[in-house]
């Protein structure tokens, strides 16, 4: 029976594309998405600063996107978002320049920022070909080494494996901090890089004879792309000229305009079950429970286990980002090299025990996304003649950290520049080599258990959960989201673009 009224549970952005692709597929369905906070849009959120010669748009959260992902471009389409959109080219230095950071300390001979290489006469030039080639020629040539009995094991394991021990925490911890922001000793390779442990299988054991072969065709989804495709040609990532939250508003805007939408913001859940009709019961903390045929949770796995027993909601960590975003008054050129921004890989002695910066990495948010700052740089070299340079240092996961200023705050609402600030700068200085000027704008958010670390075996546990839904929920429950299927923005619109298919 199709679902006669839909309780969405969450309004991030799987609760939101959720909310959006059910509305226009059960139009006779009364569709209500419930969010505990005031806004929606979870761990979107971009923010326009205005300074006294412009205004610049900074984000807490994802930043840019790939234009692999067919669910966004999809949306794009139908919110009509088009012409919002910015794009860097493939051929751009953000898309080429992407940098480590290597601490004078590290075992390894390079030290400093270092480029990592995108062809192989870079890669003869750069420092890291020491660690980089010897690793990946020997590779297709060592014995298959997976041992039978294993189903799943952790990205430092599998990488050590294959690629030795000193490419897994140089290439492969700073990977990890860059998407996971989490220790790589502990994520799942084959839930957060299923096309790497699958190029093992399909190269007989070796990952660079296995993307060296065709992989089978998969069944091709269908979306509604307008003429994005068009548009993404020859680029590399892109975003919005008023940032991220351009993609999240206007699915909220959509769902304002829809007649079998309803929204409960700043609205707790406590309580659900399931009653006897198999109708599912949510009590409302403060407000009237709430009666649907059908529900798509969407809220973190660990929050959920608060409200329902099922298993495995607490089987996975979650890591606490905090990001600090700095505007300075000078040209990029001033302040950091030409490129996406730099990792930093785990420390070889291991992360420290007592509190400390923790920088996982930077991004030059000015190469990329210059595009959303007003007004814009004259010519197209922003790089040399751009007013101001934003970038953001991302710090966390599985650092212990210092505690915050307990008011999170910005240089608007603070005179005193906290000490973790300062401490991030005087770390910035020392890793871009420069004497920076002081910045004039600098922000803090906390993006508290922001990302879920997929444990090894996180799959399997997935699907036992989907069998738990399957007999004791008759599926008129579905989870999703980040803590389920994939962390990144195309993931969580696509889970909800394929929820509720069975129903
Ligand atoms: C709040 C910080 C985040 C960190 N990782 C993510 C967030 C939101 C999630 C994430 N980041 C990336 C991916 C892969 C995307 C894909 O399409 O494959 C995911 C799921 C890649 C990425 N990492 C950084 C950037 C700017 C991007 C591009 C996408 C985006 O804007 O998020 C930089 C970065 N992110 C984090 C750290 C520690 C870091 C360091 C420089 C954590």
């Amino acid at each position: 029976m199709p679902p006669t009224r839909i309780a969405v549970l969450g309004g991030g952005l799987t609760g939101l594309s959720s909310a959006f692709h059910l509305s226009r597929k059960f139009p006779n369905s009364k569709v209500v998405l419930v969010e505990k906070h005031s806004r929606l849009g979870g761990w979107v959120r971009s923010e326009r600063v205005q300074l006294p010669q412009g205004t610049h748009v900074l984000e807490a959260g994802p930043r840019s996107l790939r234009p692999n992902s067919k669910s966004v471009l999809e949306l794009i389409h139908l919110l009509k978002l088009k012409d919002q959109v910015i794009t860097v080219p493939k051929t751009a230095a953000p898309a080429k320049a992407r940098f480590l950071y290597i601490p004078p300390s590290d075992s390894i001979r390079a030290s400093g920022l270092q480029r990592i290489p995108s062809s192989l006469f870079s890669l003869l030039r750069s420092p890291l070909w020491s660690v980089l080639l010897p690793a990946v020629l020997r590779e297709p040539f060592r014995r298959n080494n997976r041992p039978a009995d294993i189903q799943d094991e952790s990205v430092d394991s599998f990488f050590s494996r294959r690629f030795g021990e000193t490419f897994a925490r140089t290439f492969g911890s700073a990977l990890v901090h860059g998407i996971y922001a989490t220790d790589s000793r502990k994520l799942s390779v084959k839930a957060a890089f299923p096309s790497i442990w699958k190029a093992e299988e399909r190269g007989r054991g070796s990952i660079v004879r296995g993307f060296l072969l065709p992989s089978k065709p998969v069944e091709e989804e269908q979306y509604d792309l307008g003429r994005t495709l068009d548009m993404m040609r020859d680029v590399s990532v892109y975003s919005f000229r008023d940032g991220m939250e351009t993609l999240t508003a206007a699915m909220e805007q959509s769902l304002l305009r829809s007649d079998n939408v309803e929204i409960l913001k700043s609205t707790s859940i406590s309580g659900l079950k399931s009653l006897e009709d198999k109708s599912i019961e949510i009590t409302l903390a403060e407000k009237e429970p709430l009666r649907a045929s059908h529900v798509v949770s969407t809220l973190p796995l660990p929050i959920l286990h608060n409200l329902v027993s099922l298993p495995h909601l607490t089987a996975n960590p979650p890591s606490t980002v905090r990001v600090v975003n700095f505007i300075f008054a000078a040209p990029p050129k001033d302040i950091h090299p030409e490129g996406f921004g730099y990792l930093i890989p785990r420390p070889p002695a291991g992360y420290p025990h007592s509190p400390s910066p923790g920088i996982l990495g930077t991004v030059f948010d000015s190469c990329s996304l210059h595009a959303q700052d007003l007004p814009q740089t004259e010519g197209a070299d922003y790089y040399n003649n751009a007013p101001y340079t934003k970038l953001t240092m991302m710090t966390g996961g599985p650092y212990p950290q210092p505690p915050l200023p307990e008011q999170l705050c910005s240089s608007e609402s603070s005179r005193d520049m906290p000490d973790f600030v300062r401490s991030l700068l005087d770390e910035l200085r020392r890793q871009l080599g420069k004497d920076l000027p002081e910045p004039v704008y600098w922000r803090i958010w906390n993006n508290e258990e922001c990302i879920p670390t997929l444990l090894p075996g996180h799959l399997d546990r997935m699907e036992e959960l989907k069998t738990v839904l399957a007999s004791d929920w008759d599926s008129r429950l579905a989870v999703v989201g980040a803590g389920v299927g994939g962390v990144s923005v195309g993931d969580c619109i696509e889970a909800g673009r394929r929820v509720g298919r069975e129903w």
